[in-house]
């Protein structure tokens, strides 16, 4: 089918804006996570994401906002991107498996009361769920960002921010716009 460019990105942008009127009748797991978050750095935590591509990308992304700012000054907020060590990364794949690459680092530096934050649109890639499995056996509190039906993540999280997409690409539109909602309501917390 050869759909002509004006009316396919007007029919994607189209996708995206009833995604998003769908995602904010759903606003509760939001609210849950940024609770979880905030009561897990007033008590001396610190927040963790893991996830691939994109989803590594959005990991470095909101734990910057954390370590920086997001809109305002206020102190510094303990949060790591388990993405971003590409010495870890490749010792774990490579001496462990993939699979293992977030979970070791998990293990490594997570402590009860720490918040891990993992990131998949499908709720399946493995090492996001070993990750999950790794800070539960920890005492972690575990928040998930995954697509409608959640995959395996689903059962491993305290909450669990299903976005109402199947589609990758506009899941992880949601879970930006989801992981800015996080850190503004942390942030004000902490101002
Ligand atoms: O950004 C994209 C697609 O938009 C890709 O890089 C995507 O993140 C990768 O295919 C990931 O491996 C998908 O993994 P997941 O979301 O199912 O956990
Ligand atoms: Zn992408």
């Amino acid at each position: 089918m050869n759909i002509p460019t004006a009316d396919r990105i007007r029919d994607a942008f189209l996708e995206t804006s009833r995604n998003f009127a769908a995602f904010a009748e759903q606003t509760g797991p939001v609210a849950v996570a940024a609770g979880l978050m905030i009561e897990g750095l007033r008590g001396g935590g610190k927040v963790l994401f893991c996830g691939n591509g994109g989803s590594a990308a959005d990991s470095q992304h909101l734990a910057a906002e954390l370590t920086g700012r997001y809109l305002h000054d206020r102190p510094p907020l303990a949060a790591v991107a388990l993405t971003v060590d590409s010495s870890a990364l490749t010792a774990i794949a490579n001496d462990y498996s993939y699979d293992e690459v977030f979970a070791r680092q998990v293990r490594a530096l997570g402590r009860a009361g720490d918040v891990l934050v993992g990131i998949s649109t499908s709720g399946n890639s493995r090492n996001v769920v070993a990750a999950l499995e790794a800070a539960r056996a920890l005492g972690l509190r575990t928040v998930g960002l995954t697509g409608a039906g959640g995959g395996r993540m689903a059962e491993l999280c305290d909450v669990c921010i299903r976005v109402p997409s199947t589609d990758t690409p506009r899941i992880q539109e949601m879970h930006i716009a989801a992981g800015h909602m996080l850190c503004e309501l942390v942030e004000t917390a902490f101002l």
